[in-house]
């Protein structure tokens, strides 16, 4: 690992550290450490992160959870090679990144999770559904919307599968930035946090 990067080995590592492809969404910095936040990893967790789109969540929880195992699932082949760069660059071991479309790749998934961030899918509610058996009693989901179709479908799952402990957070994150002369706040695209555990 360049030595560069040695001090930003802790939990929320700066956006421009990790490789990039155009067009490809990234979850930014700050929302990054909400959506940990709210995945509460163990060190031994087993983390799938569906939808891992640049990687960065596995990233951050391969590196918080050392014996823990995280499986990136990701549907296209060039943004698949591109998570597989990111664990490379910080050195991350502990994840295996799989190639292809939810929720008709899970059956090949091994192990079982207990933990689940769900990032990624057009319909969320479907892949949700299918994910929830795979869960261990215990474990917890997180799911993103950034619209309120999607903000919609996820709650209205989350109510049918019994989902326990229910928390829902907006964020709201603005940025100072220069623009010509001037110092000014630029909001970060707000996003919708659902999380919640399996308890039976
Ligand atoms: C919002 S991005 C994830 C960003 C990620 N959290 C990060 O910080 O890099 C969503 C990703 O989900 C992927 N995706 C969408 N539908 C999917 C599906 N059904 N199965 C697997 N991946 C999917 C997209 O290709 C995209 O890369």
């Amino acid at each position: 690992m360049p030595s560069t990067l040695w001090p930003y080995m802790t939990p929320g590592i700066p956006d421009h550290l990790f490789e990039r492809l155009p067009g490809i969404p990234m979850s930014k910095r700050e929302i990054r450490v909400l959506l940990l936040s709210h995945l509460r990893l163990m060190p031994d967790s087993v983390l799938w992160d569906i939808g891992a789109g640049t990687g960065t969540i596995p990233v951050e929880a391969g590196l918080s959870c050392p014996q823990g195992r995280i499986v990136a699932v990701e549907r296209d082949e060039e943004v698949a090679a591109l998570i597989r760069k990111n664990c490379d660059r910080f050195e991350v071991t502990n994840v295996e990144v799989i190639e292809g479309s939810a929720p008709e790749c899970l059956a090949e998934l091994t192990t079982r999770p207990d933990r689940v961030c769900i990032e990624g899918g057009r319909s969320i509610s479907t892949i949700l559904k299918e994910v929830w058996p795979y869960l261990n009693s215990g474990g917890r989901v997180v799911a993103t919307a950034a619209n309120l179709e999607n903000l919609y479908s996820i709650s209205e799952s989350f109510a049918q599968l019994h989902v326990r402990n229910v928390e829902v957070v907006q964020s709201s994150i603005n940025r100072l930035e220069t623009r010509g002369t001037h110092q000014t706040f630029a909001a970060v695209d707000p996003i919708f946090i659902l999380s919640g555990e399996k308890l039976d």
